[in-house]
């Protein structure tokens, strides 16, 4: 299995360009299913998660050509209507295949996630979403076996604000007979993200980046072009990394409008920090001040970006409280931390962090994908050497995560 093996204590430096993000391309993908032209897609990350994804549509009979990060994906006749447990347990964002399939083609088999790492995940509001609009649906051996002839269009007010809950049932409503309104939906760009591709492709949809989204339904979406946005994510994570380790970074093809809690923290923690349309400037001048955070659905503190203020807490002057809202499990890094000499306690969904002079180098294992890039931050400012065990799932959502930290004069190598 391949580990990660870094050397801390150097700042890190120079600059670097952001790739497409994991979790707009991924629903965007998906995308194509609803029409029989083709889509293509530029600026689509390498990364485990969309190889999953692409593998998974070929199956369903779309056809994919392209190379680099422009894909053109043609679903013109779909012939496996079935995600399978193989591929759904591998990566969650595999649910969203069902609205779009059902609405397309009238079926949709798909294997019920399973719970994970950083927490139980269910995906009801998905399923009462697509039976308000009017489908048959059964749970069955652990699949989800789902039915309508044409779905309507339905007034959906989702318990919870669900991300991916949210994209399914957009995608679902575009092809529905008749107007879908979704009550209490997810904000976060991803989703604007996806409603931009499916306006390309004639989808009527209103109200875009607001909780209140209103899609009419049409007979037919064409064939479109469009570029997947930033990773915010990902941006998050390097400018943590450059503030934990006192350096300077410059980041390109990114966009700070989508960041503004993420940033607010950082300049809280004493980075000085400039931006235009498309980069993000970040220089260390201040010694690092902890800061309190709580997660919550966006404009708030991004869950994915938790594990991340973990360590730059974990060395900062101060004590921080860090309050987890939207996964009930997503501590797992804390445990690994510790072992690199981090004082962080942990009650319920808080952990209290006191941060420490430095980090030791340690043997850590990754948990999930935040998990290990909280760990990869941690090796970068450790003193020693840090090993990273079980890295696979850093691979599932960081395009060449060495390669860019190594052009920031980051130590870090991979082996197997
Ligand atoms: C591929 C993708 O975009 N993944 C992101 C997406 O995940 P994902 O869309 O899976 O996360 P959700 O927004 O659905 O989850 C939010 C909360 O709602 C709960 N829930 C969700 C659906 C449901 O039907 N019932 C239910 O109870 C979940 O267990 C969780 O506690 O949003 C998360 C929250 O910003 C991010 O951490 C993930 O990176
Ligand atoms: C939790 C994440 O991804 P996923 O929803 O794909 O598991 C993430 O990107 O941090």
């Amino acid at each position: 299995m391949e580990k990660l093996v870094l050397q801390g204590g150097t700042r890190l430096a120079g600059e670097i360009n952001i790739s497409g993000a994991k979790n707009a391309a991924l629903p965007i993908l998906c995308a194509s299913l609803l029409t029989a032209e083709t889509l293509t897609i530029e600026n689509v990350p390498h990364l485990n998660d969309v190889t999953t994804m692409m593998s998974l549509l070929r199956q369903m009979g779309v056809r994919i050509a392209g190379e680099n990060k422009r894909i053109e994906l043609t679903a013109a006749h779909l012939s496996h209507l079935v995600a399978p447990y193989e591929m759904v347990k591998t990566m969650r964002a595999a649910i969203m295949v069902l609205g779009p399939m059902l609405a397309r083609a009238g079926t949709a088999k798909v294997s019920l996630p399973g719970g994970c790492a950083i927490g139980l995940r269910p995906v009801d509001q998905h399923i009462k979403g697509l039976q308000a609009m009017g489908a048959e649906i059964e749970i069955e051996h652990g699949y989800i076996h789902a039915k309508a002839k044409r779905l309507n269009g339905a007034h959906i007010v989702m318990d919870i604000v669900t991300v991916t809950g949210t994209e399914n049932l957009m995608m679902a409503a575009t092809l529905a007979d008749g107007t879908t309104v979704l009550e209490n939906a997810a904000r976060e760009p991803e989703v604007t993200d996806l409603a931009n591709c499916l306006v390309a492709m004639g989808a009527r949809i209103h109200g875009v980046g607001s909780d209140i989204i209103t899609i009419e339904g049409v007979e037919a979406l064409h064939g479109a072009a469009y570029r997947v946005m930033a990773d915010r994510i990902e941006t998050g994570t390097f400018l943590v990394a450059a503030a934990a380790s006192g350096g300077e970074i410059h980041l390109k093809e990114t966009r700070s409008d989508t960041l503004d809690a993420v940033l607010d923290k950082l300049m809280e923690a004493g980075a000085a920090i400039e931006y235009g349309e498309d980069w993000i400037h970040l220089k260390m001048n201040n010694p690092l001040k902890s800061v309190d955070l709580r997660t919550a659905p966006y404009p708030a503190f991004p869950t994915d970006m938790q594990a991340q203020f973990m360590v730059l807490n974990s060395v900062a002057t101060g004590t921080a409280i860090i309050t987890e809202t939207i996964f009930e499990n997503r501590f797992m890094h804390v445990q690994e931390l510790k072992r690199m000499n981090a004082d962080i306690k942990v009650e319920g969904n808080t952990a209290v962090v006191s941060g420490v002079a430095r980090l030791d180098g340690a043997k850590v294992m990754a948990t999930d994908l935040r998990a290990s890039a909280s760990l990869v931050l941690a090796g970068l400012i450790a003193k020693g050497e840090t090993i990273i065990d079980r890295i696979y799932h850093l691979d599932r959502g960081y395009e060449h995560i060495e390669d860019k930290l190594s052009r920031l004069g980051a130590r870090i190598r991979r082996t197997s």
